[in-house]
């Protein structure tokens, strides 16, 4: 058990099953674009330690690049989405892989979706290490995913609560 400030969160997914799931997940990124050159774009600040690990684990040629948005204050969503750094890279004709630490309500990866689209890449995926199915209030088709979780705020392995709790090797879940 951790405390975060006023909130006690309990272990929930193993650092060894997060690094295999991601190795994983780096495999199935290497096999499908073999012979391409596929630009992953972070977004930061929570992805940090997913997209370390995953470009890590990828054995082709690949550009990182990071962009930096934010809408969550503690453990709910403020609806609103603030574009902090935006892009730094011309994405018309590249393969972009969108890489995600958690798609909860999908709010942030609609705005991040329309936000590459518009740029006109020659393809979208995303890759993101969490999913709160029960969450989500967009359409949006993960790719490369780490876990299905259910509707419980989690922290650790770059996830945060309110700043905190990003550096935990292993994911935690709110005590309820
Ligand atoms: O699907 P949604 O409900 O939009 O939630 C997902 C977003 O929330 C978190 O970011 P946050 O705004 O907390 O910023 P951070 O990455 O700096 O922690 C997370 O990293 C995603 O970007
Ligand atoms: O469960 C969560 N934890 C941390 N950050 C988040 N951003 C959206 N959902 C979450």
């Amino acid at each position: 058990m951790v405390k975060i400030k006023d909130r006690r969160f309990e272990p929930y997914i193993h650092e060894s099953k997060v690094l295999e799931r991601v190795s994983l997940l780096a495999k199935n990124i290497e096999r499908d674009y073999r012979g391409k050159e596929p630009l992953l774009l972070a977004v930061l600040n929570g992805s940090f330690m997913f997209i370390s690990d995953l470009a890590k684990s990828i054995n082709i040629p690949i550009e990182v690049s990071f962009i930096k948005i934010s809408s969550y204050q503690a453990t709910r969503s403020s609806g609103e989405i603030k574009k902090l750094v935006g892009l730094d890279r011309v994405l018309k004709g590249r393969d972009v892989i969108i890489v995600e630490d958690i798609v909860d309500t999908g709010k942030s990866m609609a705005y991040i979706l329309e936000m590459v689209q518009e740029q006109e890449p020659a393809s979208v995926e995303i890759a993101s290490l969490l999913l709160k199915p029960a969450s989500l209030e967009q359409q949006i088709k993960i790719k490369y995913l780490g876990f299905e979780i259910p509707d419980a705020f989690v922290v650790g392995y770059g996830l945060d609560y309110d700043g905190l709790g990003r550096n935990l090797n292993h994911i935690y879940q709110l005590k309820s």
